[in-house]
């Protein structure tokens, strides 16, 4: 999958404001949040915070969150953008209630089931145009360990005490790995993805995962969801052949003729708490002690990426720290268009916490992140050739109408060759890969044979990547320092086996530039240009003497018949004649020749341009070398005095 560059972003913050609830009422609580007219500023106290939005309250009403936070992110995932929707804040300030993770009230105002009307409701609109498909999946990080809550093996919802503990793993099926791509994009292997079909279906699959969530009951909240979950849609979508060409079987120029694939992330985080505050406990003290990790390691990579300083002097981001950060890499300062929604209770009980949250909030709201629209690399490259071709079409015809000089023809020809036989190639390699890694038959019937090579491709370069990527291990409480060795290791590895990929890649580049230019040069653009100039003038020198023969011709028929009607001899007329017919010949020769010069030109513009493609790949290529030797000694470096220090404390081991 490839990603086109995109613009820089910020990520959206919003804060929800829930009203006073039963308990708070009951306590006598009192409303310690002001929301400044017709502004997205909310006061607490001395201090004052401006968002994005602010919604609740007396500030926006929330049924408008949908449409301007989240409805954008949902119309991008059509045009190939992934997106990401985050709740956060203290237990029971409304976050499930907001996302509508809850399985309980099935809030049709909930963020999540208005996502689906809006997707739904797209996807009938565009399904004549496109095949379309839409996946599901949806986890929950529990105390360190991601865990599959659509599971079709699992057992269910077990209990154990007053919480609700999450599906049991299945013995032999493994573990739930984060793994990073070449790219960068974050995958997880092994978590159950769903097809769906209808609204009703992925509103079902929602309220199945929900209700294996683990959740406890607090003081704070009697229903407390005690992990952070994730409910990702993924679409991915394929023009229908009959849009990518038209009636004549020309390609349709207002169609996308790319895959496209992107998924929307719907993050309904556990709860900041304090154990006093939500009279924690054994099982629940020690839920809490790893809820506040992952959101402590979450604001650490909210901290680095939100400093402006730390960001342009490419200050380490801490991601690795827990899994929820490793999750959401991508969501924060990565390619995706994210969207925070802090939720808040207005309670005065809760002000230090309402406090904190929006201190986080507002740090969230300088995290730059650059989406990018997600495609298959195949469809790029057939895209260029297919370009390729159009333009060498466009020049076969062009030399044809314009009085054919054969050597054009002939190249031309020979490219179009070469063209078609690179394309044979690739179908090969396509087919090839597609058989290793057995794409499903339906694919090949369905989207036509080269939309399933492209698809096949897709699939199995995922996998091979996955066989060089990072695979993540439960680390447990103590965090070794073998394991930060190891982790160092696989990044030199990743690193290193990345780069080099990129290299061959830019060799491959640049060889297939070479030939093109090879076939540009075999031309021997000079020397036609030589020749066609010299025949122009041959020509012209042609016409020249012609006319000159023809106004001689017409002096003498003058000169004959000195002033009288005379009727012209047969032989001068018909030799004037012939001289006429002669001059618009070769006029038209000349035209058709200033047409091949011309395209000569054309071409000599191309190869320049090609010659300068030449130029950045190799510049390119020195870049990534040097960046391959210096990540090297960097990590020889590293490894050096990591030695060192080991043997330093084996000798003070030997010696105590
Ligand atoms: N906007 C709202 N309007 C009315 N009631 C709300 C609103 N938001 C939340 N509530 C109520 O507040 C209570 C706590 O909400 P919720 O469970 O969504 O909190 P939470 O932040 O997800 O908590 P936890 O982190 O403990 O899971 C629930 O009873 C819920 O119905």
């Amino acid at each position: 999958m490839t990603m086109e560059s995109g613009e820089d972003c910020s990520v959206k913050v919003a804060v929800h404001i829930r009203p006073l609830i039963g308990d708070e009422k009951l306590q006598g609580c009192k409303d310690c949040v002001t929301v400044v007219p017709r502004q997205p500023q909310v006061q607490i106290g001395t201090h004052s915070f401006t968002f994005d939005h602010v919604y609740g309250s007396t500030g926006s009403p929330s049924s408008s969150m949908f449409d301007e936070l989240v409805a954008p992110l949902v119309d991008g995932l059509f045009q190939g953008y992934n997106g990401t929707v985050l709740a956060y804040g203290q237990t029971g300030s409304g976050k499930t209630y907001t996302m509508g993770t809850g399985g309980r009230d099935g809030s049709q105002n909930s963020i999540i089931p208005q996502v689906m009307n809006a997707l739904f409701h797209k996807v009938k609109k565009l399904k004549h145009q496109a095949e379309l498909q839409l996946r599901v999946s949806f986890i929950e990080i529990l105390k360190e360990e991601v865990k599959d809550l659509l599971d079709p093996g699992s057992p269910g919802k077990a209990e154990s005490g007053n919480v609700h503990v999450a599906k049991l793993a299945i013995p032999g099926k493994p573990p739930i790995q984060i793994r990073e791509g070449s790219n960068g994009v974050i995958t997880l292997v092994g978590s159950t993805e769903i097809d769906v079909q209808t609204q009703k279906e992925m509103a079902a699959y929602l309220e199945l995962g929900s209700f294996s969530r683990a959740t406890g009951s607090t003081n704070m909240n009697n229903q407390s969801s005690r992990s952070h979950a994730i409910f990702t849609i993924t679409l991915e979508q394929m023009p229908k052949p009959s849009q990518i060409f038209s009636v004549d079987g020309m390609p349709n120029e207002d169609m996308f003729e790319d895959y496209l694939c992107a998924k929307l992330h719907l993050v309904d985080l556990a709860g900041s708490e304090r154990a006093k505050r939500t009279g924690s406990d054994g099982l629940r003290f020690k839920e809490g002690v790893h809820i506040n990790r992952g959101l402590l390691a979450l604001g650490n990579v909210i901290s680095a990426l939100g400093d402006e300083k730390k960001r342009k002097d490419g200050a380490h981001v801490p991601y690795r720290d827990s899994k929820l950060t490793r999750l959401l890499q991508d969501s924060l300062g990565g390619n995706s268009r994210t969207v925070m929604i802090a939720c808040i209770s207005p309670a005065d009980i809760n002000a230090e916490e309402t406090l904190n949250t929006l201190k986080y909030a507002n740090r969230a709201r300088n995290i730059q992140n650059k989406p990018i629209v997600n495609r298959n690399p195949m469809s790029n490259e057939m895209q260029r050739m297919r370009q390729q071709l159009d333009y060498l079409q466009a020049e076969l015809l062009c030399a044809r109408g314009g009085g054919t000089s054969n050597d054009e023809v002939q190249y031309l020809k020979e490219r179009i060759l070469w063209l078609e036989t690179t394309n044979e190639d690739l179908c090969r390699e396509l087919d090839e890969y597609r058989s290793r890694f057995s794409l499903p038959e339906h694919y090949t019937t369905k989207y036509g044979t080269d939309i399933a090579r492209i698809e096949g491709l897709k699939r199995s370069l995922s996998m091979e990547l996955f066989e060089y990527q990072m695979v993540d291990s439960p680390k447990g409480d103590n965090y070794k320092e073998t394991d930060e060795e190891a982790d160092k290791e696989w990044e030199h590895t990743i690193l290193q086996d990345t780069m080099g990929r990129e290299l061959n890649e830019l060799n491959k580049r640049l060889q297939q530039k070479e030939f093109e230019m090879k076939t540009f040069g075999g031309l021997e653009s000079n020397a036609l240009k030589q020749h066609f100039g010299k025949k122009l003038m041959e020509l012209e020198d042609e016409k020249r003497s012609v006319q000159q023969e023809r106004d001689r011709l017409l002096d003498e028929v003058e000169s004959l018949a000195d002033g009288h009607f005379l009727k012209l001899p047969d032989t001068h007329a018909h030799k004037l004649k012939s001289l006429e017919a002669q001059i618009l010949d070769l006029k038209k020769k000349q035209e058709s020749q200033v047409q091949l010069l011309k395209q000569k030109q054309r071409s000599e513009e191309a190869a320049k341009k090609l010659q300068e493609e030449i130029q950045s790949i190799k510049a390119q290529k020195v870049q990534l070398q040097n960046r391959i030797k210096q990540e090297a000694e960097l990590f020889r470096q590293w490894k050096a005095s990591r030695e060192k220090e080991l043997l330093q404390l084996r000798k003070e081991g030997q010696k105590k």
